[in-house]
């Protein structure tokens, strides 16, 4: 498999706080690469600092050849790297439908010019950009929600209309932080069964979960974060007989 992300060296510190250190890696093309450490670690600080809501203090991060450090969110949205939110971020007021919408439009091309005139390119492209969006409320399950506004869904529809909307870029690169949270276990099943498939057809996931179960299930690989430093990297069956792993979560026991 071929590398699609390198991260080299990122640091980003909170005047005392040192939410990350150092830390390095790659993931490689096709994979569900894991993000893991206890409350505090540096996994959401590591995502910002990826996608743009934090600066890094010093690093490198290139998607496939690419240099995302310190980019704009858009860039790196653009550059093919999507994300979820740890505490949901959807239009609560716009339906299901425009809210993926909203996220496909990296990848659409009139301007605004065009949208007041209502051009035919433009109309075109609101009627594909729908269809498009349709079809991914359908992929993640909850296509019979098109036109239910955001803040009506259930708690595990929210997040599955997140992924949606990150889906709608069209990215290389997908990262989740905590999809599971919150979710029952039916939910959690088919929020494994999605990202499996998206795996199969070729998507790379990157995933922070504090079920510790349900990553250890599906990662290719997983990092592995304790005060802001990479303490272990490799597959599961490597990362949980770790023995820094092993103390830093539950100080002793192997980690399931
Ligand atoms: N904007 C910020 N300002 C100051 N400190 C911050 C900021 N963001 C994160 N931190 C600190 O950085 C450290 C890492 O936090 P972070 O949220 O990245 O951990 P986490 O591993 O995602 O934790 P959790 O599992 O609880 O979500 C913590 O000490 C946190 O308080």
């Amino acid at each position: 498999m071929s590398d699609l992300l390198r991260v080299a060296n990122v640091s980003k510190h909170f005047g005392g706080i040192k939410a990350l250190t150092d830390v390095s890696f790659t993931v490689r093309k096709g994979e569900i690469f894991g993000v893991i450490g206890p409350n505090g670690a540096g996994k959401t600080t590591l995502f910002n600092a990826l996608t743009g809501l934090y600066q890094p203090d010093t690093g490198a991060i290139d998607l496939v050849g690419t240099s995302l450090y310190r980019r704009k969110p858009h860039e790196i949205l653009k550059a093919g790297f999507a994300r979820t939110f740890q505490n949901i971020r959807l239009f609560h007021n716009m339906t299901a439908l425009e809210n993926v919408m909203v996220g496909r439009h990296t990848r659409t091309t009139s301007g605004v010019l065009a949208a007041l005139l209502h051009t035919a390119h433009n109309r075109k492209e609101e009627r594909d950009c729908m269809a498009y969006a349709q079809q991914l409320l359908t992929r993640v399950g909850i296509g019979k929600h098109t036109h239910t506004l955001a803040k009506n869904l259930s708690y595990g529809d929210q997040r599955r209309l997140e992924i949606a909307r990150a889906l709608a870029s069209e990215p290389k690169l997908l990262a989740l932080d905590e999809p599971a949270a919150g979710m029952n276990p039916n939910e959690k099943n088919a929020l494994r069964d999605l990202m499996v498939s998206l795996r199969e057809e070729g998507l790379t996931l990157m995933l922070i979960e504090h079920d510790v179960k349900l990553v250890m299930g599906i990662c290719d690989r997983l990092v592995v974060l304790d005060y802001g430093q990479k303490i272990a990297e490799g597959t599961p069956d490597v990362v949980r007989h770790d023995p820094k792993v092993i103390a830093a979560y539950l100080g002793g026991e192997v980690v399931v």
